[in-house]
């Protein structure tokens, strides 16, 4: 698949990608009217869905209203679902394709559309109303067990049963790349008999994948596993950034609270479920022991996507990287 527009050759945005993401101007504004957009990234180039909607373009998406792309938000493109989202993708893909000149030969419309990634500010993607936070890797599972209750007692006996998670807080859900400030909280420092209320000393980062959920159910009414890949939209990047002092005193029984409340930041860019369909493979077996019925999924049903993490420390200007890892590791994948 080619575009006119240029996607250097290591770009993780060929026109096969198009995630979905929502932005503003740095200064001034996008073309049209409103302040916000929503659209698709490719190659070093954002394309505004608003504006396309605007002069005309992505009107007749199934189940979808039309003004899905007029709210600087995904929620109304999420909640119309599988097939308007296929058709969003579709229409994208064909007109920003080398072979079609209906947006390509328009360059005053080309102009308002298509704008560089360095002129807009990235927004988070939708209002997100909850979010549950899963634990999904066994590794992570047992090192964190291990830190909290010594290596022999590191799993629980829940773990390999079910999706085991807490929720967090909405609201403290921010982009990537805004600035985190370190908590203050209450901890039982090593060998002390009272706790102290002092900055955390061991914030500490996660590397974990998000879904976006779309249409969703009615309260009560219950989703198959079978059924659930129909609500997910698409993924993101997520630092769950926790305060491990603070956690490991306030945790029990009740789960994680202000450990993890404070920040948690996300990638802006949406990458569906479509354009990650090539890279579809097999988790690891869940037979020992083998989970219930109803959490049964027929196979394969995780992505091959190579995860890492680099860290450049205050005052240093080159990044080291501490974690490589891939999605298709997690023990759990339904367990995000
Ligand atoms: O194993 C425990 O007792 C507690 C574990 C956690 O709270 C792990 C955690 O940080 C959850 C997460 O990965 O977000
Ligand atoms: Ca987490
Ligand atoms: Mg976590």
């Amino acid at each position: 698949m080619e575009s006119f527009i240029e996607v250097p050759p290591d770009c993780d945005f060929p026109l096969e990608n198009l995630p979905w993401g929502v932005f503003k101007a740095r200064t001034g504004a996008i073309g049209d009217s409103p302040e916000v957009h929503v659209g698709v990234a490719l190659g070093q180039h954002v394309i505004s869905a608003t504006t396309l909607h605007v002069a005309g373009y992505l009107r007749d998406l199934p189940e979808a209203d039309t003004r899905v792309f007029a709210k600087g938000r995904l929620n109304e493109l999420m909640a119309a679902g599988r097939p308007a989202w296929r058709a969003a993708r579709a229409t994208l893909q064909r007109l920003l394709s080398s072979s079609e000149g209906e947006l390509r030969d328009q360059p005053e419309l080309l102009a308002r559309v298509v704008h560089k990634q360095e002129d807009v500010e990235m927004l988070l993607p939708a209002r997100i109303g909850d979010y549950t936070d899963f634990y999904a890797s066994r590794q992570h599972a047992t090192n964190v067990g291990a830190m909290f209750r010594g290596l022999a007692n590191a799993l629980n006996p829940n773990w390999l049963h079910l999706p085991v998670g807490y929720h967090g807080r909405a609201s403290s859900i921010i982009p990537a790349g805004a600035s985190v400030r370190r908590p203050w909280g209450q901890v039982m420092p090593a060998n002390a008999s009272a706790p102290v209320f002092s900055p955390s000393s061991q914030v500490d980062f996660e590397l974990e994948v998000a879904a976006f959920v779309g249409p969703g159910n009615a309260l009560g009414e219950p989703i198959t596993v079978a059924g659930a890949w129909d609500h997910v939209f698409g993924l993101v990047l997520m630092n769950d950034w926790s305060a491990r002092d603070i956690q490991k005193w306030e945790y029990v029984p009740l789960g994680p609270f202000n450990g993890k409340n404070w920040a948690t930041q996300i990638s802006p860019w949406v990458v569906t479920l479509e354009a990650l369909e090539p890279f579809r493979c097999s988790p690891p077996p869940q037979i020992d022991p083998e989970v219930l019925p109803y959490l049964r999924e027929a196979l394969p049903y995780t992505y091959d996507v190579e995860l890492t993490v680099d860290i450049t420390p205050a005052g240093y200007d080159r990044a080291t990287t501490v974690t490589r890892s891939n999605l298709k590791h997690l023990y759990g994948i339904r367990g995000f």
